[in-house]
Parts: C-alpha cells; sequence; structure tokens
C-alpha cells in the first residue's frame, strides 16, 4: 500500500471505530483485525503502520469525532508530512480544505475531564492514555519468578507484584512454551495486586463474585495452592465458559463456577452467607483505569452509563458483605480512578452498614504502590506504572 492508500484505510477504519462507539459496537481492536481479514493485499507492515495512524488519531481525540476523515485530519495538522498524504490522488484522502480542522485535540471528553482532572491533574490524565506495559503473572503454583526470568530474558521483575513480570511490548508471550505450559499468565501489574490484597490462602472459602473468563480467579488459585474453596461466579455465561480452559492451563483443579442472574445475583450463593473467609468483588466499571489498551472506550462512557454501573457496584457491595464471615475480608476493586466508582462508593457503602449496625472496618495495608485515597489505595499508570485501579479492603467484625 502507498503511504496515502494507509492513511485512507486508516479514515475508513476510524469511521467504523467511531460509529462503534456510538452504538455501543465492537471494539477498535476488534473492528482493526475484520478489517484486514479481507484485505489479503495489505501486508504485516502496511497493518502495523494503518493501526499506529488509527490509535494516534484515537488518542489525540478527547470527544468522539463526528467521523473518521474529521480524526484524521485533526491529527494532519499537527503533523506535515501526514498532511501531505491528503493530495486527492485515486484512493487517498482529498486534500484538507482550508477552513477544515479536524477534531479538536483534548485528552478526555469535557464531562469526564471535569471529574478526573481533579484527581490524577493534567498529567496523570494524559498518562491514562499512554501505551500500557505488557505484564505476566508468574503462577505461583508451578514455578517460581526466577526460573521465568531465567526462561524470559528479556523480561523484567514488576517493581510491586513479587510474581510479576514486564516485558518488551509486542513481545508474542502466547508463542512461548513457558504461556502454553500455565507457567505465566497476561496480566497487568496492577490487576495483581488485587488479588494478592485479598491475601487468599490454603483452605480458605474464597468467592471471586465477578470472576469473568477468571483472569483474578486464577492468580487466587495459585494463591491458595490446591488447598480450600474457590468458587468463581458471573453473570456473563460466556465469559465464565473461558475459565476451565485456562484454569486447565494452568494446572488448577476444582473451581467451582456458579452462573448469576442479573438483579438476583444472592440466589445463586445463598448457601455461601456468612462462610466466606475472602470475598473478592472485581466490580463492572467504566474502565477509565484501562483506556490506556482501548483509548476509544472514553467515548463511549455517558453518564447514565454511568449511574447504571454505580448502582450495580453498590447492590454487589450489599450482597457481598453478607456472605463474607465474621472476621473475613471483602476486596473492592474497579480499573477506574473515578471516585464514584472507587474510594465514593466505598466509603457510601461503609457508612451505610454503619448505619445498619454492623461493623466494618477498612484496612489499606495493601501494598507498596498506590496513593491512600478514602477507604483504599488509587493505583494510576503515572505514579504506578499500572492500568488505573481503586481497591479496598473491608474487615467484617
Ligand atoms: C472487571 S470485569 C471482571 C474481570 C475478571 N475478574 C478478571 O480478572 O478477568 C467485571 C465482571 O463483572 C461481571 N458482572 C456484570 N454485572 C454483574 C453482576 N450483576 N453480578 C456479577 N457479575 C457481574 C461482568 O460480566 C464482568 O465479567
Amino acid at each position: 500500500m502507498t503511504p496515502q492508500a494507509r492513511a485512507q484505510a486508516a479514515i475508513d477504519l476510524l469511521d467504523e471505530i467511531v460509529a462503534s462507539a456510538r452504538d455501543a459496537g465492537a471494539a477498535a481492536d476488534t473492528l482493526i483485525a475484520r478489517y484486514f481479514k479481507t484485505r489479503r493485499y495489505a501486508g504485516s507492515k502496511d497493518r502495523r503502520a494503518v493501526r499506529e495512524l488509527v490509535y494516534r488519531a484515537i488518542r489525540r481525540a478527547g470527544e468522539r469525532p463526528v467521523d473518521g476523515r474529521a480524526a484524521l485530519v485533526g491529527l494532519a495538522r499537527e503533523d506535515a508530512a501526514l498532511a501531505a498524504l491528503f493530495d486527492g490522488s485515486p484512493h487517498c484522502p482529498a486534500p484538507i480544505a482550508p477552513d477544515e480542522a479536524g477534531s479538536p485535540a483534548a485528552a478526555l471528553p469535557a464531562w469526564l475531564a471535569a471529574k478526573v482532572a481533579p484527581i490524577l491533574g493534567e498529567t496523570g490524565q494524559l498518562a491514562l492514555l499512554e501505551r500500557a506495559s505488557l505484564d505476566l503473572r508468574v503462577n505461583s503454583a508451578r514455578t517460581t519468578r526466577d526460573a521465568m526470568l531465567a526462561a524470559l530474558p528479556e523480561a523484567k521483575p514488576t517493581a510491586h507484584s513479587p510474581v510479576g513480570l514486564r516485558l518488551p511490548e509486542g513481545t508474542k508471550v502466547e508463542a512461548s512454551i513457558e504461556w502454553a505450559q500455565g507457567l505465566v499468565e497476561i496480566q497487568d501489574e496492577g490487576s495483581q495486586l488485587i488479588s494478592l490484597a485479598t491475601r487468599a490462602g490454603p483452605g480458605m472459602t474464597v468467592l471471586d463474585l465477578c470472576a469473568g473468563a477468571g483472569g483474578k480467579t486464577l492468580a487466587l488459585a495459585a494463591m491458595m495452592q490446591g488447598g480450600g474453596r474457590l468458587i468463581a461466579a458471573d453473570t456473563d455465561r460466556s465469559r465464565l465458559a473461558r475459565l476451565a480452559p485456562r484454569a486447565e492451563r494452568a494446572g488448577a483443579a476444582g473451581i467451582e463456577n456458579r452462573l448469576l442472574n442479573p438483579n438476583r445475583e444472592g440466589d445463586a450463593v445463598a448457601d455461601l452467607v456468612d462462610g466466606c473467609d475472602v470475598v473478592l468483588i472485581d466490580a463492572p466499571c467504566s474502565g477509565t483505569g484501562t483506556w490506556r489498551r482501548n483509548p476509544e472506550a472514553r467515548w463511549r462512557l455517558t453518564p447514565d452509563r454511568l449511574a447504571r454501573l454505580t448502582a450495580i457496584q453498590s447492590h454487589l457491595l450489599d450482597i457481598a458483605f453478607t456472605l463474607v464471615k465474621p472476621g473475613g475480608a471483602l476486596v473492592y476493586a474497579v480499573c477506574s480512578v473515578l471516585d464514584e466508582e472507587g474510594a465514593g462508593q466505598v466509603q457510601a457503602f461503609v457508612d451505610r452498614m454503619t448505619r445498619t449496625g454492623a461493623r466494618v472496618q477498612s484496612d489499606k495495608d495493601l501494598f507498596t504502590a498506590g496513593a491512600y485515597r478514602g477507604p483504599g489505595k488509587l493505583l494510576t499508570p503515572e505514579m504506578d506504572g499500572t492500568d488505573g485501579f481503586f481497591v479496598a479492603r473491608l474487615i467484617k467484625a
């Protein structure tokens, strides 16, 4: 492909990504993969160049652009070499009109910037959109970090997680023998810290209430070393179904699954009331802390969607607390930096519980990373080099 044709391909893809963000469709990565599946003439260099251009345009536009051309013209206004590709030749972008400004540059949509800036500041906001690192979690039930450092010479130990490795971006981990043998899993260091904050161990009864495809369930299984009872629950059948093959690869046997009914989540776990040493809520959330990986997600979030998510989070906190044994712990996490999903949400829960006479104590001594925020800790890309997370550990007296 010529550089001009690559620019046109980026516009076509951005058109799809913008429409998909507006209509709650597929993620940018999925759309890019689909696009190239039907365009075999594009070689690997073309694909890399188009993808790079698409993501630069996405990262630069805080508000959802009107279309793909506006997104790329905005970028071209700051990049003369890119602007020169709008030359109007066949299969290439039409020349940029003098009054065509393109979409404005901003880190975040204005309504979200108003919430995020007071928490993270200007540079912290920008760091939400930087490229994410590639982290692995070493399966401590099967091997050691030192053994994996020797096996993967490009890997470096992560700063805060004792079972974490950081690899150069683009490393094909899933092609490695270590991954195939279940010795390592791809997992951001922040996610690793959440599992570690549960302090799950052998012999405990541990419930992962929003287990999804089991990223954190597998980390909990490694911490429990095959002893005790580990239950993975979720409302999404297809995500939960992906846990079994991953558990098999990791050598984690005996994980129980519970499919939950939305709004009646308690029914499927009624036998666990007052029975868990640890309940982990890795709650559905806005994902503001993971924009490094899918920056177009900031065009999808709306105030209504955020309100729906905070209502579910509050509902799950209430249910989860009933499942914790006296003396046990409820660990709540969101991959979000917004207070209404994090510190504010948990503080409101603690206040609610206290009003009903329940005794809840927050244990903020979770890990070395992060900044204290309300009843828990906030991890951020800028300060911690992880995705953005809020984590709180509450002890039921
Ligand atoms: C942040 S994701 C979990 C990721 C997972 N723990 C991991 O580490 O890979 C949140 C999960 O909450 C689930 N969920 C959404 N609504 C729920 C509800 N009402 N009860 C339980 N789980 C819910 C979603 O299906 C999703 O899998």
